[in-house]
């Protein structure tokens, strides 16, 4: 008597990301419920399931969703806004305007359907998202099928979302009740930055995050500026003055950390703080280099991250490992530092683990989700296939994604988006842009297209 599953992947290879380097040549994967039930060599699992369908992917290699774990989804609609310009003036002169200008329920909606449309297509399946209206981000995630943790924002000025730190943590905490029901979505706090929050309400943050023992999402030394600035006027570096707070702990996932000494590498492999490696963003507004090969070597966690379109300029995570991988090897001088199979771990399971979802997602395990994607290896880039995870980093591009699943629920199927109307996010896109021109056309002619 064969087993009922729901589903039958049968792939030229399966690589389950644990243990790290495994990969599975003509295996299949099983789920049922929406999780992974089995993974067996393809004779022996038909021997021994009985499914609803049998998808055939001979040519294609099938592993673990990817985990964008750091993003700002509806900055999406900013794409290409402001470009070539340092972090701090990209962000006063022309980001937090354009946000004070637009950013309400609608453009969060639109933007973060935008971005999921492009990350699900990229073979992402879970991001981790910071970012103004997280009742908004949250929904439009859990409609879309998309695998999403949310950040609780804080900030210290006032938005369209919230006005004082306060109403920000409350506000957070209520859409965290809300969705508490809901097996996509899940939370962390969301400080900005050391810039942008004071002492005290990141206490208070912190009071909550104990309690909750949720993890705590935070830009951190991202630029030898904010360093700089910090000592000359608070008389510590945001990581000093981070452990004196008190949240340097395992539930700290520190964005970027491109500033790092030997000391601080090791205070954070000692805390077990994760930290989240945003390579394209970092080089784009040339804010330094994370050195991930030294934090590799302390043990530290690593996930990766896009950042958010407006800074990289995509939330394309397989470009983003080849990016990593090809940093990391420059930046520590070693061919050897953060090979393919490392890079693949870091954007999976590393995110997963940094989110406090690695029980439940980031490798393919048996009772882990069904948060899978298929990759074509039968494109001239992509052969022959010596070694899969070789081909996925070094060679494929995105486009190569063909099938992705979240929780079972295939959600790309042959390169098309199943659930979501790509004609109707493409226009709703072109009218805001239309929107967001016009707006600085009017405001800041000197920086206009048109002229
Ligand atoms: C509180 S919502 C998030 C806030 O962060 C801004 N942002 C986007 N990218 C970066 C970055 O690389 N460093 C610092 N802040 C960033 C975004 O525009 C929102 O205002
Ligand atoms: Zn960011």
């Amino acid at each position: 008597m064969r087993e009922a599953v729901d589903l039958l992947i049968e792939a030229g290879w399966v690589v389950p990301v644990e243990p790290e380097g495994w990969i599975l040549t003509e295996h299949t994967v099983a789920v049922r419920d929406g999780r992974i039930e089995g993974i067996l060599p393809w004779a022996e699992a038909r021997e021994q399931y009985q499914a609803e369908e049998v998808v055939q992917l001979p040519n294609h290699m099938v592993t673990a969703g990817l985990v964008n774990a750091h993003t700002h989804s509806a900055m999406s609609l900013l794409r290409g806004f402001a470009d070539d310009l340092p972090l701090m003036t990209w962000l006063n002169e022309h980001i937090w305007p354009a946000e004070g200008a637009f950013v309400g329920p609608d453009f969060v909606r639109d933007g973060t359907e935008l971005a999921i449309a492009e990350m699900l297509r990229g073979g992402t399946t879970c991001f981790n998202d910071m970012y103004f209206f997280p009742d908004v981000v949250a929904r439009t995630a859990s409609r879309a099928g998309m695998r999403a943790s949310v950040g609780m924002i804080l900030i210290e000025f006032p938005s369209a979302w919230a006005e004082k730190p306060e109403e920000y943590l409350s506000k957070g905490l209520q859409v965290r009740d809300d969705f508490k029901a809901d097996p996509l979505i899940s939370f962390v706090f969301a400080p900005h930055a050391p810039y942008t929050v004071s002492d005290a309400s990141l206490e208070r943050m912190r009071g909550y995050a104990d309690e909750l023992d949720t993890p705590i999402h935070m830009h951190l030394h991202e630029t030898a500026q904010e360093v700089e600035d910090a000592v000359r006027e608070q008389g510590e570096r945001p990581i000093a003055r981070m452990a004196r707070l008190g949240l340097l702990s395992p539930s700290m996932m520190a964005v970027h950390m491109t500033q790092l000494s030997d000391e601080e590498i090791r205070l954070i492999s000692e805390c077990g703080a994760s930290v989240l490696h945003c390579p394209e963003s970092n080089l784009k507004l040339a804010s330094g280099f994370c050195p991930v090969a030294r934090l590799q070597e302390a043990g530290v966690n690593l996930g990766l991250g896009t950042d958010g379109a407006a800074s990289n300029n995509d939330l394309d995570m397989i470009g983003e490992m080849r990016t990593a991988a090809l940093l990391a090897k420059t930046v520590a001088g070693d061919a050897s530092a953060l090979p393919a199979g490392r890079v693949l771990t870091m954007a999976t399971l590393g995110g997963a683990q940094a989110l406090g979802l690695d029980h439940a997602i980031g490798s393919l395990k048996k009772g882990k989700w069904a948060d899978i994607m298929a990759v074509d290896m039968q494109h001239f880039a992509t052969q022959p296939v010596y070694n899969p995870v070789s081909q996925l980093v070094y060679a494929a591009s995105r486009d190569q994604v063909s099938d992705v699943w979240v929780a079972g629920r295939r959600l790309l199927q042959n390169g098309r988006l199943t659930e979501m109307d790509e004609s109707a996010i493409q226009r709703k896109t072109r009218d805001w842009a239309a929107r967001i021109s016009r707006h600085r056309d009017q405001a800041m002619p000197e920086q206009s297209h048109n002229d």
